[in-house]
C-alpha cells in the first residue's frame, strides 16, 4: 500500500491484470438523426452503460458508455456536435467534432437499413473520408426493418459510399450482429491495459463523475504545487424535494481532501475566493453533464498523508484499484 502509485491509478485507472493482447480504446459513432447511434451504442453496451467524464487522455469528453469484454474494453464517447444536424449537415464539421474523429480509435458510421441513402448520408461519408488515420466502420443499423434483400441492397449501396475498414449490418431492437458489432470495432483497438475498472462504473457511476469534476477544476491553476494531493469523495447526491416542476435542482455535498494544511490554504485561496471559483466550474460542469440545475456544497478537509494511508484511501475510493 505504501508504495501505491497514484499516477499510475489515475491514467489509466490500473487493474490489477489484464490479458495478454488486451486491447483498449475509444469509439464514437456518426451519422445523420434518427438513424440509430444511441440505440446501437446502448446495444453494445448493454447493462453497463455508464456516463463519465474521467478521462485518461487530455482532451475531455463524455464518455456514453464503456463496453467490457475479456479481450477489450471499448469506450464509446460522445461528441454533442455529432448530434447536431445543423452543425453536421452545414457547411462544415465544428472543430470539436472534427478533434474526436481524429482521438478515437474507431468511428462507427451508421446508415439504416430502412432507407434510401440521402444526401445527409453522402455528406457525412465524404466528411469521414477525409479522417484518413482512423478506421471507418459502416454499419447498416436496423435491419430488422427489411428483408434480406433489401439489408443486401443497402450492403451494396453503403459500400460504395465510402472506404470502409467493414460494412457490418446490424439490428439493435433484434440483437442481430450486436456482439459481431462489437467485435469488429474492437479489432481497431490497439493493445493497452483497461481504462477503466469495471466495478467503479458500474457502481456508481454519477458520483466517481461528480468527484472527478470537482477534482479537475480544483486543479486548475495549481497542478504545478498540488499535482497528486488532492481527492474528492461525494458524500450524498439528493434531488431537492419541494421543487417546482422545471426547476428541479440535485443537492450534491462533497468533501475535497488535502493532505496539508498549507495546501488546504491554497485550495480555499485568498477569502475563499479561490474555492468559490473551484465551485462555480465544476457546478457549471455538472450541471451540463447531469441535465439539471445543481447546488454544491464543497467543504475542505486534510487528511494527513491520505496517499499513505490504507485506511484513509479505502475511504477516497482507491482500494478496488489496488
Ligand atoms: N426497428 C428498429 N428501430 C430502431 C433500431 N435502432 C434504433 N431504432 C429506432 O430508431 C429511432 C432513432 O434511434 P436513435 O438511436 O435515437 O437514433 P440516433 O441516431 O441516436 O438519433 P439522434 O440522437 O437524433 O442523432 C428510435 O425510435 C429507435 O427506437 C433498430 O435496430 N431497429
Amino acid at each position: 500500500m505504501d508504495d501505491l502509485d497514484l499516477e499510475k491509478l489515475r491514467t489509466p485507472l490500473a487493474m490489477p491484470s489484464y490479458p495478454e493482447g488486451f486491447r483498449s480504446g475509444f469509439a464514437c459513432f456518426v451519422g445523420r438523426p434518427n438513424v440509430g447511434k444511441s440505440t446501437l451504442m446502448n446495444a453494445l453496451v448493454g447493462q453497463k452503460v455508464a456516463i463519465t467524464s474521467t478521462q485518461p487522455q487530455t482532451t475531455r469528453r463524455t464518455v456514453r458508455g464503456i463496453v467490457h469484454r475479456e479481450d477489450s474494453q471499448l469506450i464509446i464517447v460522445d461528441t454533442p456536435g455529432l448530434h447536431k444536424p445543423r452543425t453536421l449537415l452545414g457547411e462544415r464539421l465544428d472543430s470539436l467534432v472534427r478533434s474526436t474523429l481524429v482521438e478515437v480509435d474507431v468511428i462507427g458510421f451508421c446508415v439504416p437499413a430502412d432507407e434510401p441513402i440521402g444526401r445527409g448520408d453522402t455528406y457525412i461519408a465524404r466528411e469521414l473520408a477525409a479522417q484518413r488515420d482512423t478506421p471507418v466502420v459502416a454499419f447498416v443499423t436496423k435491419t430488422d426493418r427489411t428483408d434480406r434483400a433489401g439489408v443486401a441492397k443497402q450492403l451494396v449501396a453503403v459500400e460504395q459510399l465510402g472506404e470502409w475498414a467493414d460494412v457490418v449490418p446490424v439490428s439493435a431492437e433484434s440483437g442481430f450482429q450486436v456482439d459481431t458489432a462489437t467485435g469488429v470495432l474492437c479489432g481497431h483497438l490497439l493493445e493497452g491495459p483497461p481504462l477503466y475498472p469495471v466495478e467503479d462504473l458500474t457502481d456508481e457511476p454519477e458520483e466517481m463523475m461528480v468527484a472527478e469534476l470537482i477534482r479537475e477544476a480544483s486543479l486548475e491553476g495549481v497542478r504545478d504545487e498540488l499535482p497528486h494531493s488532492i481527492a474528492v469523495t461525494v458524500e450524498e447526491m439528493l434531488p431537492r424535494e419541494d421543487t417546482r416542476p422545471g426547476r428541479e435542482m440535485l443537492d450534491i455535498y462533497a468533501s475535497l481532501y488535502v493532505e496539508r494544511p498549507s495546501q488546504k490554504a491554497i485550495v480555499i485561496g485568498a477569502k475563499g475566493a479561490r474555492l468559490r471559483e473551484v465551485g462555480s466550474v465544476a457546478r457549471r460542469h455538472i450541471e451540463a453533464l447531469l441535465g439539471t440545475k445543481v447546488y454544491l456544497d464543497l467543504r475542505v478537509r486534510v487528511a494527513k498523508d491520505w496517499q499513505r494511508d490504507p485506511k484513509q484511501l479505502r475511504r477516497l475510493g482507491f482500494d478496488q484499484q489496488t
